[in-house]
C-alpha cells in the first residue's frame, strides 16, 4: 500500500499530465483544415487517426465532447462493399482501418449499426492456408494481421469463424530463439510485432506457449537510461513504445521487471505542455499517434486522473466489460 501512494504521490509532484491541453489539441486536429497539409498526408489514415484521438479522449475522461452521430456516420460511408473499412471514404478496404472501425464504434456505443457478418466475413476472407492473415486483397502478410483480425473478431463475437488453431500456430511460427517475435517467420524480434503476436495469444487463451521469463527478459532490456523504452535493441527510447513493449510486459506477467517511475517521467517529459500533444522524444514534433501512446502507456502505468485501459484489446476496461459482461 506504502509502495502505491509513495508512487501515486511522484507522479503528481514529476510535473502534472496536462490533460486539458492534450484534448485541446485533439480536438484541434480533428477539427484541422481538410487542405492543411498534415490533414492531406493523413487523409488516408483518418480511420486510424480517429481511433488514436477518441481513445486518447475517453482515457481522459473527454468522449462526451464529440458528436457521436456524426463520427457513426462518416465510419459506415467508409465500409467498402466488401464488408472492410477504408482509411477514409472512397479509399481502398485494409483490416488495419476495418479494426479501427470497430474499434471507434465500441467506444462510442454504436456496434449495432454494423453488420457484423458482413464486417466478419471480409476478415475471415484474408485468413491464409497456413493460418496466416493478409492486410487486403494485395495479400501481404505480417503478424500484426494477426492480432487485428483476432482483436477484430473478438470484439464482434465471430472468433468462431476462423481457424483459431491455425492462427495460433502461424503466430508461434514467428516465435524467435530471443524469445520475442517478427512480422513473418525468420522475422527479426520488434517490440510492435511483439505485441501483435502477444496480445493475440492473450485474445485466444494461448498466452501458456510463451516463454515468459525469455521474453520478459528481451522487453525489460527495452528500457534504456533515460527511462524510456526502445523498439529494438541499441535504438533511441521513443513514447509509443511505452505501449508495445508495456502492454506485452502486462500480459506475460513481468511488468515489475521495469522502472515505472523513470517511464512515467519520461512520458510527461515528451508533453508539449503549452499547445498540447505528445510527442515521440522530448522536444520532437507531437502527433497524434504519441499522444494516444503516450497517455495509453500511462494507464497502464496506472497515473492517477487516466481511465484503465485493456493491454490486449486497446481499449478503455470499461468498454471492453460492457462489450463481454453486456454490462
Ligand atoms: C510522420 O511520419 C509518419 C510515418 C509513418 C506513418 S504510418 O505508417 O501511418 N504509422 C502511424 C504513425 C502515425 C503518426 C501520426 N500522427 C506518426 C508516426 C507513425 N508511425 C511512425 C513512427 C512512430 N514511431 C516511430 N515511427 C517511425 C507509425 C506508422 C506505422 C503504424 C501504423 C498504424 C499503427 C501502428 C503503427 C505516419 C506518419
Ligand atoms: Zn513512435
Amino acid at each position: 500500500m506504502y509502495c502505491d501512494c509513495k508512487l501515486i504521490i511522484l507522479m503528481l509532484q514529476m510535473g502534472e499530465l496536462a490533460v486539458d491541453k492534450h484534448v485541446k489539441y485533439i480536438l484541434s486536429v480533428q477539427k484541422k483544415r481538410k487542405d492543411s497539409f498534415e490533414a492531406v498526408v493523413m487523409e488516408h489514415l483518418t480511420m486510424n487517426g480517429a481511433y488514436w484521438g477518441l481513445t486518447t479522449l475517453d482515457l481522459l475522461g473527454k468522449l462526451d465532447v464529440v458528436d457521436s452521430e456524426e463520427i457513426t456516420e462518416w465510419i459506415i460511408q467508409c465500409q467498402h462493399e466488401s464488408g472492410g473499412f477504408a482509411g477514409n471514404i472512397g479509399h481502398d478496404p485494409h483490416i488495419l482501418y476495418t479494426l479501427s472501425a470497430v474499434q471507434v464504434l465500441a467506444l462510442l456505443d454504436k456496434l449495432n449499426v454494423l453488420d457484423v457478418d458482413k464486417v466478419s466475413n471480409y476478415i475471415v476472407g484474408l485468413q491464409n492456408e497456413d493460418g496466416s492473415f493478409s492486410g487486403d486483397m494485395w495479400g501481404e502478410v505480417d503478424t500484426r494481421f494477426s492480432y487485428i483480425a483476432l482483436c477484430c473478431l473478438s470484439l464482434l463475437h465471430r472468433l468462431d469463424k476462423i481457424n483459431m488453431e491455425k492462427a495460433v500456430n502461424y503466430i508461434l511460427s514467428c516465435k524467435n530463439v530471443d524469445g520475442g517475435f517478427g512480422c513473418i517467420p525468420g522475422g527479426e524480434s520488434h517490440a510492435g510485432q511483439i505485441f501483435c503476436c502477444v496480445g493475440a495469444l492473450a485474445i485466444t487463451g494461448s498466452l501458456h506457449l510463451v516463454d515468459k521469463d525469455l521474453l520478459g527478459w528481451w522487453l525489460c532490456e527495452r528500457q534504456v537510461k533515460s527511462g524510456g523504452l526502445n523498439g529494438r535493441p541499441e535504438k533511441l527510447p521513443d513514447v509509443c513504445y511505452s505501449w508495445w513493449v508495456l502492454s506485452s510486459l502486462i500480459m506475460i506477467d513481468r511488468v515489475h521487471w521495469i522502472n515505472k517511475e523513470k517511464l512515467v517521467k519520461f512520458i510527461l517529459n515528451c508533453q508539449d505542455k503549452d499547445n498540447g500533444g505528445i510527442s515521440d522524444r522530448p522536444d520532437d514534433a507531437v502527433d497524434v499517434f504519441h499522444t494516444y501512446f503516450g497517455v495509453a502507456g500511462l494507464s497502464l502505468l496506472e497515473y492517477p486522473g487516466v481511465k484503465a485501459i485493456d493491454p490486449a484489446y486497446a481499449l478503455p476496461v470499461d468498454v471492453v466489460n460492457r462489450i463481454f459482461l453486456g454490462r
